[in-house]
């Protein structure tokens, strides 16, 4: 094995020492502290895992954390009464509403239901648009996370050729935005696009979000590129016991040919929390009209 392992989980911990140090800063200023809400209808094992780390670690960067737990069958206008009020709610910086929400819901009436200044996931539509735009946005956590990486292995991203392979509103589209605003020349590849690998070679930096379990193979890798792993796959090895989390990446083949690389877990997931409570603390920072946090944004 040749490549540097990006250690996601250690940044991540920087990431909340700083979120945790402005917090206080903020508290200092204003006498309050950020609110985290988040909203979880029924119960999608991987929202879970997600809500278990999540609350533990606002609580740890001094913030406040509502859970709000509905069941599966809630209806959607009892959700968006609960939005409202969140909204309204002074205490409240940030909401979450976890996805995938209950299939009789409208996901997308949902979100945009959110005050986009609270709207820390960045999925709003108010936020997509200022960040295609180059406006001050709200920065979905996953591609900001794998942004921060990228820049702390790769200095300045200007002129690298990127190909994000996925293309979800969640990572895909926004990673893309990111990474061209920071001057790569990217390419959205996905389940569809013909001659992967040869189009993943050319690559200095590959973003992997499709959902495949160990899709993008070592021979797809340009020798040195660097590998973002966002892949959270919960599968199965014949013979063995218990599952395992495995990637979008084959991290073995991978790992012998990239020059750094994210692991899966321990990458780009325990960023994305960090992100999450970052952009919360963004959202009161612009809020109270107190100065944007540093080193946190995009
Ligand atoms: N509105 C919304 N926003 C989200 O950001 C969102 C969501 N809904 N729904 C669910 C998914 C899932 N997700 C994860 C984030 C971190 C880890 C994470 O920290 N993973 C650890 C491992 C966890 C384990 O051991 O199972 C790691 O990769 O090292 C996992 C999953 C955010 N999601
Ligand atoms: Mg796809």
């Amino acid at each position: 094995m040749s490549a540097t392992i990006i250690d996601g989980k250690a940044f991540a911990a920087v990431v909340r020492a700083q979120v945790a140090t402005q917090v206080a800063a903020a508290k200092a200023a204003t006498g309050q502290v950020p609110g985290l809400a988040v909203v979880l209808v029924g119960e999608d094992p991987a929202s879970q895992v997600y809500v278990r780390n999540k609350n533990r670690q606002t609580v740890e960067v001094g913030m406040n954390s509502f859970e709000h737990k509905l069941a599966a069958e809630t209806a959607e206008a009892d959700l968006l009464a609960l939005i409202a009020q969140l909204n309204a709610d002074p205490a409240v910086d940030g909401i979450l509403v976890q996805l995938p929400l209950p299939a009789h819901m409208n996901a997308e009436a949902v979100i945009n239901a959110i005050d986009s200044a609270k709207d820390v996931d960045g999925f709003h539509i108010d936020n997509v648009g200022k960040l295609v735009t180059g406006q001050k946005a709200m920065v979905p956590c996953t591609p900001l996370g794998c942004l921060m990486l990228l820049r702390d292995t790769l200095g300045t991203l200007e002129g690298r050729d990127a190909v994000v392979i996925g293309r979800s509103n969640i990572v895909g589209k926004p990673m893309a935005n990111l990474l061209l605003r920071d001057g790569c020349t990217v390419t959205v590849a996905h389940s569809r696009t013909a001659n992967l690998p040869d189009v993943v070679r050319r690559a200095d930096i590959v973003v992997a979000a499709v959902g495949r379990p160990e899709m993008v193979k070592g021979d797809w890798i340009k020798p040195g590129a660097v590998v973002i792993d966002v892949g959270i796959n919960r599968v199965q090895p014949a013979g063995a016991e218990k599952a395992k989390l495995v990637g979008d990446c084959d991290f073995d083949s991978c790992a012998a040919v990239a020059g750094a690389i994210t692991p899966v877990p321990g990458g780009v997931g325990p960023m994305t929390i960090a992100c999450l409570l970052a952009n919360t603390l963004t959202a009161f920072c612009r809020r109270h009209a107190l100065p944007e946090p540093e080193g946190l944004t995009a």
